[in-house]
């Protein structure tokens, strides 16, 4: 039987302030740089996704001791050389980053892995992290001539490489690094636009010395990890389903506190401002590299706009989400220079055309995004998530802009990265 959730909210403004749970791509590097430093690391706000999960897991077969009580995770190691080869496949499940980052670490380790994931990740191409890899020497094979999952890998003796990655992706650059890390010799990578840099400021904070400039990233091999303690900012990817419904359900102000304002993540804000939405970020304080602070914003006429170029890894998860705000603006938003939008959970232009097409919206794929006209009403309707939780999380919130009934099948996907999401939407309703 298919699980479908009713969402009979009707239309609810969105009032108060809540903190978001923590950052999904910080939790996942602090249990693997953990894992590789010696001594206890504490990591705190940890995100107890099932995502995250399968990074510990996959750690935990390899001997790290790493126990966790709610959003504390202790991970106690003796560094790169007590890592040991793991019995049975390591498990990925829908995990796109525990797949990248971990198979540039597998890539330094001389033993044999086997990595699988679900149906989804399977399906997510993995060559663009292992051409790398083993350019620099590792042994790789899978599926469909080593591109999906399952895969075997052979890791140890690498060789660094000076590398330009071909798209925009984080997960490679950050896996590049992390082989480069494990081998002799300085590994560059050179990026197209910047992604995200949580790698680079934590494996700062893990004592390593790593050298950014603009697009290019160097890192120094087999320098030994110090442990120490992580605070994991609130997840500005997870926030932005509130700020964005709050931005266009009428009658609306929220404050999201303590949340990840990382630059490299934080294009939301630059996009919903661009739209005209009332919203404003503080910076309360600097943590590992990483800027932690307040967000409120205020219901407001949305505007339609162009978004392209280097704020599309600003945003990358956040399109479905913006998607649904350039639905609700005036005049039409279009969304350029994100095919890598087809290698997420789902093919999220198509995933994203057809959900809102359904619930309302016109709205056309286009090959690198989407072309959104404003001003559509939202009505009731059975609509899938795709098993990926953006999208599920996205139908949520469109469900507040109507008084019909909304039928989300497969909602529990949005486990994947927050649990705790529609306590935390109910939170927010103003009674
Ligand atoms: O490095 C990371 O933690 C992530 C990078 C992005 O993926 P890509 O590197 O594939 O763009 C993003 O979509 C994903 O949710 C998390
Ligand atoms: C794309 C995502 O994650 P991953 O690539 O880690 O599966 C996401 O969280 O939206």
């Amino acid at each position: 039987m298919v699980e479908t959730k009713q969402l009979d909210y009707g239309k609810q403004s969105l009032q108060g302030s809540i903190a978001v749970p923590g950052d999904k791509s910080i939790s996942h590097r602090a249990v693997m740089f953990g894992s590789l430093a010696s001594g206890e690391t504490k990591i705190t706000n940890f995100l107890a996704g099932e995502d995250c999960i399968r990074t510990i897991d996959a750690f935990k077969a390899m001997g790290v001791n790493i126990t966790r009580d709610e959003q504390t995770v202790i991970v106690k190691s003796t560094g790169v050389a007590g890592l040991k080869e793991p019995v049975i496949p390591i498990n990925l499940g829908n995990s796109g980053t525990t797949a990248r980052l971990l198979m540039g670490i597998l890539a330094g380790l001389p033993f044999h892995f086997t990595l699988f994931g679900d149906d989804s990740l399977s399906n997510r191409p993995m060559d663009r992290i292992t051409i790398p890899l083993k350019q620099m020497g590792a042994k790789i094979d899978g599926r469909d001539s080593g591109r999906l999952l399952p895969i075997s890998l052979r890791g140890g003796n690498l060789k660094p490489i000076d590398y330009q990655t071909p798209m925009k992706s984080a997960q490679v650059k950050s896996g590049v690094l992390l082989a480069g890390l494990m081998t002799d010799g300085t590994t560059t990578v050179v990026e197209e636009s910047k992604t995200r840099d949580h790698t680079e400021n934590m494996l700062k904070a893990f004592g390593a010395e790593i050298e950014s400039e603009g697009t290019t990233v160097r890192i120094t091999g087999n320098q030994p990890l110090q442990a120490c303690n992580i605070e994991v900012p609130g997840d500005i990817s997870s926030a932005a389903f509130f700020l964005a419904g709050a931005a266009i359900i009428p009658g609306s102000h929220i404050t999201i506190k303590d949340v990840g304002l990382n630059p490299t993540r934080s294009g939301i804000i630059d996009v919903l401002k661009m739209m005209s939405i009332d919203i404003e970020a503080t910076v309360t304080r600097t943590v590992g590299g990483e800027p932690i602070g307040d967000v409120s914003v205020k219901y407001s006429q949305a505007k339609g706009t162009t978004i392209e170029g280097e704020i599309i890894p600003r945003i990358i998860d956040e399109i479905p989400i913006i998607a649904l705000v350039a639905s609700q603006a005036k005049g039409t938003t279009i969304i350029k220079d994100a095919e890598e939008l087809k290698f997420k959970e789902t093919d999220r232009i198509e995933a994203v055309v057809t959900t809102l097409k359904t619930l309302g919206v016109n709205i056309v794929p286009t090959d690198d995004g989407m072309v959104v006209e404003g001003g559509a009403s939202i009505k009731g309707a059975n609509v899938h998530s795709y098993g990926d939780h953006r999208i599920g999380m996205m139908i949520a919130i469109a469900s507040l802009l109507t008084e019909d009934r909304v039928e989300l099948e497969n909602p529990s996907c949005i486990n994947i990265s927050y649990p705790q999401f529609f306590t935390d939407l109910e939170k927010l309703f103003h009674s």
